[in-house]
């Protein structure tokens, strides 16, 4: 079960890193992040109350705090959604827990593998060959040459890209570079998997398939961190949620509680970006 940290359970010691685990663990420990922003010298009258603007004393913009005092924990099977309004900060507490950005204060401390479906285009060479990038991404991925080709067969059969694979990624469509992608990043068991939305590619029989493969890689998953607008995906996929609101967390608990008292708080506001969409 997840567990949300307070005072008395933030200070809990880091989980060993070293040697085999039993299980994947993830601990968010009052993680704060601050975007660097500069704007213009404003008058002490026109500073916003907006709470995530940062001023220097002379008034200028010097950046925006994306997340504030963020803490809790998670183990093997646990599976967290991460609801909030546009702006809330749930993209940039994916980008921390998949390592992408250092918080400037506080401290995550992971256990296991960490596989990031953020931007799965990202480090694709265009001027290699498919086969070529299924090497370099299972190598940035950390993992072994031996382990590459044993998934090398499944992933040239899922992408169907057949003789393409010898050829450079500029001969391909952006259909063909996304089945190509897709299949790499959802080749490999994740252990602690982070993803924005759900992740699908290709054309309408390609995408018919990679739903499928992709329902397999989430549930194989040691413990999963789900960003998402849509109240089906978060049904399906996770137990507990967490409300994000101007940085913070406002609610963690069951996710049917977290995503109703959301909503409900969204309702209330006339212009409304929040809202789950009911279908993925
Ligand atoms: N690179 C950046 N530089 C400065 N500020 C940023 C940057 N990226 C995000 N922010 C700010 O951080 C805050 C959180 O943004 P974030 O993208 O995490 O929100 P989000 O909840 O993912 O929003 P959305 O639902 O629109 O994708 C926002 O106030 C945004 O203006």
């Amino acid at each position: 079960m997840a567990i949300l940290m307070d005072e008395s359970t933030a200070r809990t010691p880091p989980v060993d890193l070293g040697g085999a685990h039993q299980g994947a663990a993830l601990i968010a420990d009052k993680i704060g992040i601050v975007f660097p922003a500069r704007g213009p010298v404003v008058h002490e009258a026109e500073i916003t109350g907006d709470d995530r603007m940062v001023w220097t004393s002379r008034g200028r913009l010097k950046g925006i705090r994306a997340l504030e005092d963020i803490s809790f924990s998670l183990r093997q099977g646990d599976r967290l959604a991460i609801v909030g309004r546009n702006g809330s900060g749930k993209t940039t507490l994916l980008q921390v827990l998949a390592g992408i950005l250092s918080p400037v204060s506080g401290q995550l401390t992971t256990t296991g593998r960490v596989t990031s479906l953020i931007n799965i285009n990202l480090g694709i060479q265009p001027e290699a060959t498919g086969h070529r990038n299924i090497t370099l991404r299972g190598l940035a991925a950390g993992y072994s040459h031996k382990a590459i080709e044993a998934k090398r067969a499944e992933i040239m059969e899922f992408s169907e890209l057949g003789e393409f694979l010898d050829l450079p990624l500029e001969a391909y469509s952006s259909g063909m570079r996304m089945r190509l992608t897709f299949s790499i990043a959802t080749a490999f068991e994740p252990e602690i998997l982070i993803l924005d939305e759900w992740l699908s590619a290709g054309d309408v029989s390609f995408k018919k398939k990679a739903t499928g493969r992709m329902r397999e890689f989430v549930s194989k998953a040691g413990i999963l961190v789900l960003a998402s607008h849509s109240r089906k995906l978060i049904q399906d996929n996770c137990d507990t949620a967490i409300w994000l609101d101007n940085g913070r967390i406002r609610e963690f608990g069951p996710a049917e509680q977290v995503v109703n008292a959301y909503e409900a708080d969204q309702k209330q506001t006339k212009d409304d970006p929040g809202t789950l969409a009911g279908a993925a």
